[in-house]
């Protein structure tokens, strides 16, 4: 069944309608293996540089626990560490975007493959400003999923395995895709959580509207 998606345009609220003034969305998608610390970075982001983070793996646990039949089908995918179809995976994300008032999206998760991409670029006509990409060795990922305690049921060996190989085989080209662009910025992963976030404040800060005034420093992350 299609799904009906709004445009960037739609994307505007009344007011700047009313006013004829475009909002201008600025969206950083950030990507890597299970396990390469996204959510945790994406915290600290949000915090200090003042965007709005969402997961998109949370938004797709949401509708898993909304007991939907789009949840079940989620629920099953998810266990067998596979993607979830791009039309369902755009529609709710798009729907978490349109139920904030931000200008500027932090979207963790996404895209992992192709098809998502194509999904985002047809139906948005957006395109994220720069992609950040956690780059980690695969046995410190594994090793960090399997100490993260949140109760997953895609958090044990045989998914994670799953979840490994689908990251290689369909999200590396979509870093691919993007470096060709000029859009990615790596960073070593690897490394401690300070750490990391050292190399990743040096990528945010580099254009000047990414700067939030202290006194604007306020967590925006809806989705934890
Ligand atoms: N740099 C790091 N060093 C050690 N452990 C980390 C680091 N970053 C995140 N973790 C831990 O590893 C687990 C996975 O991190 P998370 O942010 O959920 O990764 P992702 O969203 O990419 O799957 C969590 O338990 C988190 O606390
Ligand atoms: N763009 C996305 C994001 C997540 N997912 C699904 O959600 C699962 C969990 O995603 P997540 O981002 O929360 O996982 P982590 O990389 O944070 O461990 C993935 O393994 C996929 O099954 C998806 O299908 N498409
Ligand atoms: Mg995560």
């Amino acid at each position: 069944m299609p799904y009906s998606l709004l445009s960037a345009d739609e994307l505007f609220t009344e007011d700047d309608r009313g006013s004829a003034k475009q909002k201008k969305v600025k969206i950083v998608f950030v990507i890597g293996g299970p396990g390469s610390g996204k959510g945790t970075q994406c915290k600290r982001i949000a915090q200090q540089f003042g965007y709005t983070h969402l997961s998109v793996g949370e938004i797709l646990r949401q509708e898993i626990s909304s007991g939907s039949e789009t949840g079940s089908m989620i629920q099953k995918i998810m266990k067998e560490g596979k993607l979830v179809p791009s039309d369902v995976t755009v529609r709710l994300l798009q729907q978490a975007m349109q139920g904030i008032n931000s200008d500027k999206f932090l979207i963790d998760g996404f895209p992992r493959n192709e098809e998502n991409v194509k999904a985002f670029e047809d139906l948005t006509k957006m395109e994220p400003e720069f992609v950040l990409y956690l780059d980690c060795p695969q046995d410190e990922m594994e090793k960090r999923l399997l100490s993260r305690n949140e109760g997953r049921e895609d958090d044990n060996v045989e998914t994670i395995r799953k979840r490994f190989k689908v990251f290689m085989e369909s999200t590396l080209p979509t870093i691919e895709y993007y470096e060709s662009k000029g859009k990615i910025r790596k960073v070593d992963a690897g490394k401690s959580v300070d750490e990391v976030f050292e190399s990743i404040k040096v990528i945010f800060s580099q254009g000047k509207d990414n700067k939030v005034p202290p006194s604007r420093h306020k967590c925006k992350c809806l989705i934890l």
